[in-house]
This record gives C-alpha cells, structure tokens and sequence, in this order.
C-alpha cells in the first residue's frame, strides 16, 4: 500500500505546517458542468485533500466523482470521508477509517467497519485510522441524527480530552473533531487547544467553518488540517483566502 498521504500528515504534525481540505458532498453538486467548473477554480486555490462523503448520500455517484476529479487534478489525492460502507470507491486514494468515539453507536465504533474491510484489503487504497469526535456546535445536525449519538459538550475539554486520549491508546492514528455540517458554532478553540495538547498526532477539523476569521482561530487553536464544506459550495473563493493566508504566515505545507 502507498504511503503518500500518511507521510503528508506527519509531515504536517511534524513541522508545525497546516494543511486544507474540501469537502465535496455528492448530493450537492446536480450536474456536471457546475462540478467541473468549481473543480477549475480549485488550481487556484492550493487545496491539500479532497474529502468525499456524506452523511446521507441519496446519488450513488461517487465512482464518476473521483473520476472527474483525477481527470483535472492528478496530484491531490481523494479521500473518502464515508457516512457508511457503502460510501466505498477503490479508486479513492485513501480512506478515513472513522470510528466514532464519541458515541456508543456500535455499528459506527466497529460495525461498518467489519463490512468493508474485505474490501479494503483487496484494494491500494490507503487506510487512515482515524478517532471521530462529534462535539456540539449549537444545534443538531445531519451528522448527529444520522449516527443516533450525542456529541460532546463544546466547553469541557476534559471530556473531549478523555476521548481522544482513547482512541489514541486504542492505536488510532489521526483524530477529527467535527462540530456538524454547518454547525452555528465550530469546534472551540478551548477544545481544539487540549485535544492537541494531549493526542500530538494529525487533527483535523470540521463543521461550521464559515469566515476567515473562523478558520484562523481554529489552525491558530492547533488544527494541523481544516476541512471546508457548506461555507464552500456558497463561495469558492474562501479555499483561496485560506490558501493566501496560510502563505502569508509561511505554514502552506508545499
Ligand atoms: C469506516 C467506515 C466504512 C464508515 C465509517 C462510518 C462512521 C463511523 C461514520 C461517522 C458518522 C457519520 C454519519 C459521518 C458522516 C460524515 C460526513 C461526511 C458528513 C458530511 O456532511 P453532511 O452531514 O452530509 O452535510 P450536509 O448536511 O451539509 O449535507
Ligand atoms: O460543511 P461544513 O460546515 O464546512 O462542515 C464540514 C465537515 O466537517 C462536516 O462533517
Ligand atoms: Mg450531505
């Protein structure tokens, strides 16, 4: 199996580098055209990874996605971010094996898990074991509903602290802390400071990511990767303000 991307991350944990990562949604791109003409704007913008996935996809176009994606862009790898098992393609270049540690859904610790690894094992595509923390960022979102699960309070680190730490003797190797698809409040950044100072691996985070000012506080905070979806679909242009900023301030990790 290749390596490409878990070398990237340690890079990124090791160097104090911060990278960025859209999240594309299946469901939320209905032709082909659009999604071809936001994937253009994209050369522009310096992203790092793609994320894919969704926490309900309705369309089952993932194949033709990654397709489309690699026909434009051959050296940013694709990784699946999957609601379920069946969000699986092994044309993806990696996969976060997510477990959702801060719930006590079964079939989200391990179930979906079983399913695919067969599959995963036949395949090139890199595996990423990664330590899914919900944490609540104000109201309920698709992710919450979705996984039958409570996140974790957004203002005792102690909590979310304990999780990750878990996980991390558990053996998983990156950690996630995602307040929900446009979640009214992101990840604090009194949570995202004590889950990085406790795990020292990869952190990635997510949900609600909406302004610049947002997203600085959150790598500011300790993420080593922010992951924009909602806030892009509304305005491409973001992914290059965080580009640009990430430049200013010399942290762009190529
Ligand atoms: C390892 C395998 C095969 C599966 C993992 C299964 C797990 C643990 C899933 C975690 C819970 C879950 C449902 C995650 C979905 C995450 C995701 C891609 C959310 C993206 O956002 P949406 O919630 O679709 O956003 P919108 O509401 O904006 O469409
Ligand atoms: O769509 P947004 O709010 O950017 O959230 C991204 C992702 O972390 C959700 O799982
Ligand atoms: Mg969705």
């Amino acid at each position: 199996m290749n390596k490409l991307i878990s070398d990237k991350l340690a890079l990124i944990n090791q160097s104090g580098k911060k990278a960025l990562a859209w999240l594309i949604d299946p469901d939320d791109f209905k032709s082909e055209r659009e999604f071809s003409e936001k994937l253009e704007l994209v050369s522009r913008a310096n992203v790092d990874f793609f994320f894919l996935g969704g926490s309900l996809i309705q369309r089952n176009n993932i194949h033709e996605i990654i397709q489309l994606i690699k026909s434009k862009h051959t050296q940013i790898p694709v990784i699946l971010f999957p609601g379920s098992a069946i969000q699986f393609s092994p044309e993806a270049d990696g996969i976060l094996f997510l477990s959702l540690i801060s719930g006590r859904n079964p079939e989200l610790l391990i179930g979906q898990h079983v399913s695919i690894a067969p599959e995963l094992a036949k395949s090139d595509i890199e595996v990423l074991p990664t330590g899914y923390l919900l944490i609540d960022g104000g109201e309920k979102t698709a992710v919450h509903y979705v996984s039958q699960t409570i996140p974790l309070p957004n203002h005792h680190p102690e909590l979310a602290v304990a999780t990750a730490l878990a996980g991390k003797f558990l053996g998983l190797k990156y950690f996630y802390l995602d307040a929900g698809s446009g979640a009214p409040d992101p990840v604090s950044s009194e949570i995202i400071k004590a889950v990085k100072n406790a795990i020292q691996a990869p952190l990635f985070v997510g949900g609600g990511l909406n302004s610049l000012e947002k997203i600085k506080l959150a790598y500011q905070s300790g993420a080593d990767l922010v992951v924009l979806g909602n806030a892009v679909v509304q305005n491409m242009e973001l992914l290059e303000e965080v580009s640009s900023f990430l430049e200013i301030v010399h942290v762009r990790v190529n």
